[in-house]
């Protein structure tokens, strides 16, 4: 098996076409929002979900069976109809420079999506490369537990604490001292975070 490439993708202003408008095409199409992503729906029926992302303007929904123009402008291609056939012509429909991913073939998918869980900046993603997409659900709920909200103001404090000592602490023994002093349960659970950092510069200046 050839391993999977992880990354983290910015889907500001690119079009992401959704193929379908059942189940699994909600689920992706919930997973899209926020992201900037303008997201097309081709499907001659949605469920009733997706009709109220439609109706609220915040997705687009193009009211038809699939033909290969609806993807030309698509950065990503979601072929995710209830018809194996489809979906197999809507990946050969694409070009070599589209991303596609198609509900009923991990293995005919140019990737897949991962099971995810969000903490402000912190975000974490599993992938059991389609295994098992239960046990990557089960492994997220683990993790989502262990980190808890509060590593959403954490992960600002670290953010604003890294850029400050990258621009004012010009000594790089020190600032290497800081920069692991910050992720220890000192700083994580610590309602004044910033007066403690005050501390510990005071300390080890
Ligand atoms: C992570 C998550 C993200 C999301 O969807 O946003 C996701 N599936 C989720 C849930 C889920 N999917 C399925 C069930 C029913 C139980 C079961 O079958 O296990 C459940 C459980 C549930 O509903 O709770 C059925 C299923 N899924 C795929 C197939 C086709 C096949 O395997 O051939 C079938 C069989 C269809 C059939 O019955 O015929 C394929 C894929 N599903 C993926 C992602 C990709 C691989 C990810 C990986 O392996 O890591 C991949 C390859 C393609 C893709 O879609 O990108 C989300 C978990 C969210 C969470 O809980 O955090
Ligand atoms: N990847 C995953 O996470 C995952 C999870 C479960 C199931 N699946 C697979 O995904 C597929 C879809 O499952 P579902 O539960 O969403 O099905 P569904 O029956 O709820 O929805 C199918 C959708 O496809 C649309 N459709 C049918 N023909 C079309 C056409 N010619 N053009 C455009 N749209 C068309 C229908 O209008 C409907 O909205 C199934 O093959 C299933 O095996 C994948």
């Amino acid at each position: 098996m050839t391993a999977n490439y992880p990354i983290m993708l910015r889907l500001e202003g690119k079009i992401v076409v959704v193929v379908g408008g059942g189940k699994v095409a909600e689920r992706k199409v919930a997973g899209l929002l926020g992201k900037g992503a303008r997201v097309h729906v081709i499907s001659p029926e949605v469920t009733e979900e997706l009709r109220r992302l439609v109706s609220e303007g915040m997705i687009v929904w193009l009211q038809k069976s699939f033909s290969e123009n609806d993807m030309k402008e698509a950065f990503m291609i979601f072929a995710a109809t209830n018809d194996e056939e489809l979906n197999r012509l809507v990946k050969n429909s694409a070009s070599e420079h589209q991303l596609v991913t198609v509900a009923d073939d991990p293995e005919g998918s140019d990737f897949h999506v991962p099971s995810h869980l969000q903490r402000g900046r912190l975000s974490i993603a599993i992938s059991t490369g389609g295994a098992s997409p239960t046990l990557a659900g089960k492994i997220r709920k683990q993790l989502e537990e262990q980190f808890d909200d509060s590593y959403e103001a954490y992960l600002e404090f670290l953010f604003k604490t890294r850029q400050w000592i990258l621009k004012e602490v010009g000594d790089s023994s020190l600032k290497r001292k800081l920069l692991t002093a910050i992720v220890t349960p000192r700083f994580l659970s610590n309602e004044n975070r910033d007066e403690e950092f005050r501390r510990l510069y005071e300390e080890l200046m």
